[in-house]
């Protein structure tokens, strides 16, 4: 199925958590990403394939405001965040993972956590007036002087603050890693830390940027039952950009192909790798081969 014959539809935009409507990002003479368009929904499993280059990371970078788009709109739980910083855009629900793990290899599992889920009780300075900055300043002074005291509402919140990111590594599967640094964590678990970080900022819709890249077999095929567990319990939209076919095609409900920054092909993973232009950009004839055909 091409992309020109399943639009983007225009319909039930007020219930979409993520939308990109005809982005387009050039570096100098390069169109990394051309007329991009997506929507994201609580429930949904989403896609996004293509060869090296294709332009997956920047569409990332865009929806996330790493990099602002020379033209068309994101808009992230309705509002629209061009011109936004990547942790404003994180404050309206919207978390990622990164193709280069981005944990802070110092510190333990927990902290790693933490650091998430006590960032999402922050505010947006950027975006604040004078008087409310002020008042951020204030309360980081008086934040400062609870932390140096411990006073008894500084602890209980650290207690709580402990108990969510303990909850996040159970779900994850790394409790046994709590107190372990997490540059001494094995690669796979490294992996899923940087999934437990993004929900401790309480996401509405996850981005996974090649979460399975250097997994083995077998935790591959426990990543694929744990993102659709994660889908249902945290009431998530979760995009995917992902190299492993198996993994793609075993949990995508909707695929979106990229090939030199313009969208090649959007729909179910079965009209997606039976696409000929899929196949002849991405796929290859092998993949048909060992897939036995295709339409
Ligand atoms: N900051 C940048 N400045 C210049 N060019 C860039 C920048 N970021 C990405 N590009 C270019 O944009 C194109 C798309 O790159 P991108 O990293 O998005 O591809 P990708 O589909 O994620 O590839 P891969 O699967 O290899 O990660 C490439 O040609 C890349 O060199």
């Amino acid at each position: 199925m091409s992309a020109a014959v399943t639009p983007v539809s225009a319909a039930g935009t007020q219930d979409a958590l993520l939308q990109a409507s005809g982005v387009s990002i050039r570096f100098g003479g390069l169109k990394a990403l051309t007329d991009f368009n997506l929507t994201v929904r609580q429930g949904d499993l989403l896609g996004l394939i293509g060869p090296n280059g294709a332009g997956k990371s920047t569409a990332f970078n865009v929806l996330t405001g790493v990099y602002q788009p020379t033209e068309g709109e994101v808009r992230v739980a309705g509002q629209r965040v061009n011109g936004w910083v990547p942790h404003q855009i994180n404050h309206l629900g919207l978390a990622r993972t990164f193709q280069n793990i981005r944990l802070f290899r110092a510190l333990t599992a927990l902290d790693n956590v933490k650091v998430a889920c006590r960032a999402q009780g922050g505010l947006h300075p950027v975006r604040l007036g004078p008087m409310a900055k002020a008042g951020t300043a204030l309360r980081n002074y008086r934040d400062w002087w609870r932390a140096l005291l411990l006073t008894p509402g500084f602890q209980a919140e650290e207690r709580e603050l402990t108990r969510q990111a303990e909850h996040l590594l159970e779900v994850m599967g790394l409790s046994h890693r709590r107190d372990e640094e997490a540059k001494n964590l094995p690669y796979g678990e490294q992996r899923r830390l940087e999934i437990a970080r993004a929900l401790g900022t309480r996401p509405k819709v996850l981005l996974l940027d090649e979460p399975a890249a250097g997994m083995n077999t077998r935790e591959k095929a426990d990543l694929m039952v744990l993102i659709r567990r994660l889908r249902d319990e945290f009431s998530l939209g979760v995009l995917v950009i992902e190299h492993d076919m198996k993994l793609v095609m075993g949990i995508c409900e909707r695929i979106t192909v990229l090939d030199h920054g313009e969208t090649i092909a959007r729909g179910a993973p079965a009209e997606v790798r039976s696409d000929r232009k899929v196949i002849e950009a991405y796929l290859g004839d092998s993949y048909l081969e060992s897939h036995g055909g295709a339409a």
